[in-house]
């Protein structure tokens, strides 16, 4: 659906913020775009929504650069970028307004998750909180129905009780005929949410996996004794958690935030672990 190839990208008279990166994004899933601070997250989901431009390299949607913006390719494409600015009318009218330029758009669902976020269609906008506001984007981009819905830190502004309402319905809105990338540095945020896991780190992707093989290669937990050697990654912080190869154990939950700290401080070790065929082999 979406494929990246070879892609640089730099702002004017800036360091390179983006670096070789290629990537696959497909429908049906959703993705965890991670990255510390200043990684370029925010700088390649707008590469993907058509809004900057690659400077080497391409995105292509359906087989066509979206640097090209072109209309058959803008309608299947929604963004919820990090900042933003609404206009100051009823949330009604911002619908009746924006909803034309997305084919597949329905009200119904729109009006729906207005509800579910405790809004009102004729609540102006602009007397709405951030967090409110969010959330009128967030229902318009699952309502708009687009192939692809490109959200940039959507659980910024959100208060705890909506964070998880996030993840239910953002769990709702995937179906195999969309692709969702979610970039967040708040790794938890995102927890049971997502499968798969891209990384972003030094310009570069340290990471892409799904999280169903990182769960058939890697193993989550206090180990018990006789474990200590297949440790790959452990933390104090985490009150004794650990990574492990998972050679014959029991499958576990992944830990998102255990496993980017992972990835952020050892990617060559931890890509190595998952990569790894033999399932004896010691890394
Ligand atoms: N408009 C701009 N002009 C110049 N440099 C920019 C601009 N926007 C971002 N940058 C720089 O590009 C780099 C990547 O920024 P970007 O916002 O893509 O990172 P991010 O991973 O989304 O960060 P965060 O997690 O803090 O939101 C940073 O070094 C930033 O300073």
């Amino acid at each position: 659906m979406i494929s990246i190839r070879g892609l640089r990208f730099h702002y004017p008279k800036g360091r390179t913020v983006l670096d070789d990166i290629s990537l696959d994004f497909m429908k049906g899933n959703i993705y965890g775009l991670f990255g510390e601070n200043g990684e370029g997250k925010s700088t390649l989901i707008k590469i993907m929504a058509g809004l900057l431009f690659p400077k080497v390299g391409y995105c292509q949607i359906s087989n066509e650069d979206v640097a090209k913006r072109k209309v058959k390719n803008l309608k299947e494409i929604f963004i919820v970028p990090e900042d933003f600015e609404l206009p100051g009318i009823k949330i009604d009218t911002f619908e009746k307004i924006n909803s034309s330029f997305y084919p597949k758009f329905s009200q119904d669902r729109f009006y729906e998750l207005i509800q579910e976020f405790k809004l009102s269609p004729k609540e102006n906008i602009a007397a709405l909180s951030f967090g409110q506001k969010k959330k009128v984007l967030i229902a318009f981009g699952i309502a708009a129905n687009t192939s692809l819905l490109l959200m940039d830190e959507p659980t910024n502004g959100l208060d705890i009780p909506s964070k998880s309402q996030f993840r239910k319905i953002m769990a709702s809105a995937v179906d195999q005929g969309k692709c969702i990338v979610i970039s967040t540095h708040q790794v938890r945020d995102l927890h049971s949410l997502i499968n798969y896991v891209v990384i972003l780190g030094q310009s570069k992707v340290i990471f892409d996996q799904s999280l169903s093989r990182v769960s058939e290669k890697l193993w989550f937990g206090r180990p018990k004794q006789g474990m200590q050697e297949d440790i790959l990654y452990s933390e104090p912080s985490f009150v004794g958690k650990a990574i492990l190869k998972r050679q014959d154990y029991e499958e576990t939950e992944v830990d998102l935030e255990l496993l980017f700290n992972a990835v952020v401080s050892y990617p060559e070790k931890i890509n190595n672990a998952i990569k790894n065929v033999n399932r004896n082999a010691r890394v």
